[in-house]
């Protein structure tokens, strides 16, 4: 075999759901530049399947996943996800159809969702540069506020009652704990702070911080802080550079994560993984961002979330060459101000793909010279 001609190893499976809006722009875009990356490390290759379970979808055949939805997507080592949502069908049916039964069926009671502030790319914070905010979010992601527990009485009377019962179990809590300070120690800082709500919310909260401080004993080498959530939203605001690796509840982490994109430049740019840490089932990844009705068809949105997700990926998936190739090659794409309208640029969806595509065929030939 000629030298320059390498054996692919591995064929990795990949679940495809774009789903709604801008979820199928940006899901586009990434297989795309998955696609680029493979084609020129020539050590893996994917096999891309793609399932139209969307709204649109629902709206004209009355279901989101088909019955063996799950069992479907069990058969592959990852799955890609871009967004779900649309106007027309309420978004608690749209959430409840698709993205929440696979998080919750699959184990994936880890969303990682770091930011950090990218070159070329600015914080709305003034004096906030690139490096002083680089953070990771750990949510739960299995029960708490999302455990869907509940009802409604008396629907459409004046006496309607609707109870929304957030869940927190000893388990739960333990194993996101022990990711997160897994997390932290892994991360130069050793840093880990802990968002709960326990001085009005006196059981699940309260639980929350017994727990964290029973598994810190374990990590002893991670320092540690515990912020109430409000307080926390100010702190992120004023002294980004003091936190680190940062632990919270299913929708704390949920809106944190929302704030902390913001910070450090756009919602558009700041990926998550679903992960099953046991790896019994496949993880899935995606940008933490929405569909973006407002922007979608319009060819403008953000992929950089998008292929950060996609580097994720072919992270867990033990690709660390490969993540770190096409990381490289957003940043370099950014660094030059190949960037869309949310991040000040003037490029859209399909120039900065076609950029960070280019940049990733550069690189790989730069270190093959
Ligand atoms: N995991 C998911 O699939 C997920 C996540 C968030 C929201 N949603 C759903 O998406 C729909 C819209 O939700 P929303 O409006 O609250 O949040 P959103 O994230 O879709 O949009 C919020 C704002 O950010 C902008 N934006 C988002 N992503 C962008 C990108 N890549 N590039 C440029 N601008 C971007 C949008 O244009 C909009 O102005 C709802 O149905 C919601 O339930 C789904
Ligand atoms: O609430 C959710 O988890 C849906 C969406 O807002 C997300 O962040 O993925
Ligand atoms: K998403
Ligand atoms: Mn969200």
């Amino acid at each position: 075999m000629p030298s320059h001609v390498h054996e692919v190893s591995r064929i990795y499976n990949i679940a495809c759901i774009p789903g709604d809006g801008i979820g199928v722009d940006i899901t586009n875009a990434a297989i795309q530049v998955l696609n680029k990356l493979s084609s020129t490390l020539k050590t893996f290759e994917f096999d891309f399947k793609t399932y139209d379970w969307s709204s649109k979808a629902y709206l004209e055949r009355g279901w989101y996943m088909p019955p063996d939805g799950l069992a479907q997507l069990k058969t592959h080592d990852a799955i890609y996800f871009g967004a779900v949502g649309w106007p027309a069908v309420p978004d608690h049916i749209s959430l409840w159809s698709l993205i929440l039964p696979i998080r919750k069926a699959l184990n994936q009671y880890v969303n990682v969702r770091p930011t950090r502030i990218l070159q070329g790319t600015k914080s709305p914070l003034e004096g906030c540069q690139v490096g002083d905010l680089d953070w990771v979010i750990v949510r739960e992601n299995s029960e708490g506020e999302y455990s869907g527990q509940g009802g409604t009485s008396h629907e459409g009377f004046e006496n309607a009652v609707a109870t929304e019962v957030a869940v927190f179990t000893q388990v739960g809590i333990e194993r996101i704990m022990r990711f997160a300070f897994e997390t932290a120690r892994a991360r130069p800082r050793r840093k880990l702070t802990l968002v709960t709500k326990s001085n009005a919310q006196r059981h699940g909260m309260v639980l929350w911080d017994k727990v964290f401080y029973e598994v810190a004993k374990e990590y002893e080498d991670v320092e540690t802080d515990k912020m109430l959530v409000d307080a926390m939203t100010v702190r992120m605001v004023l002294h980004p550079k003091s936190l680190d690796t940062i632990v919270a509840t299913n929708l704390h982490a949920d809106i944190l994560s929302d704030l902390a994109a913001a910070l450090s430049g756009s919602i558009g740019i700041a990926p998550s993984s679903n992960l099953d840490p046991t790896r019994k089932f496949p993880s899935m990844f995606e940008p933490i961002h929405g569909s973006a009705p407002d922007i979608a068809g319009k060819g403008i949105a953000n992929p950089v979330g998008a292929f950060w997700s996609a580097a994720e990926m072919v992270r867990w998936l033990g690709q660390e060459k490969g993540a770190d190739v096409l990381m490289r090659a957003v940043e370099n794409v950014t660094a030059r101000g190949f960037k869309t309208r949310d991040l000040g640029g003037e490029r859209n969806t399909k120039e900065v793909t076609d950029s960070v595509c280019e940049e990733i065929e550069k690189l790989v030939a730069g270190q093959e010279a």
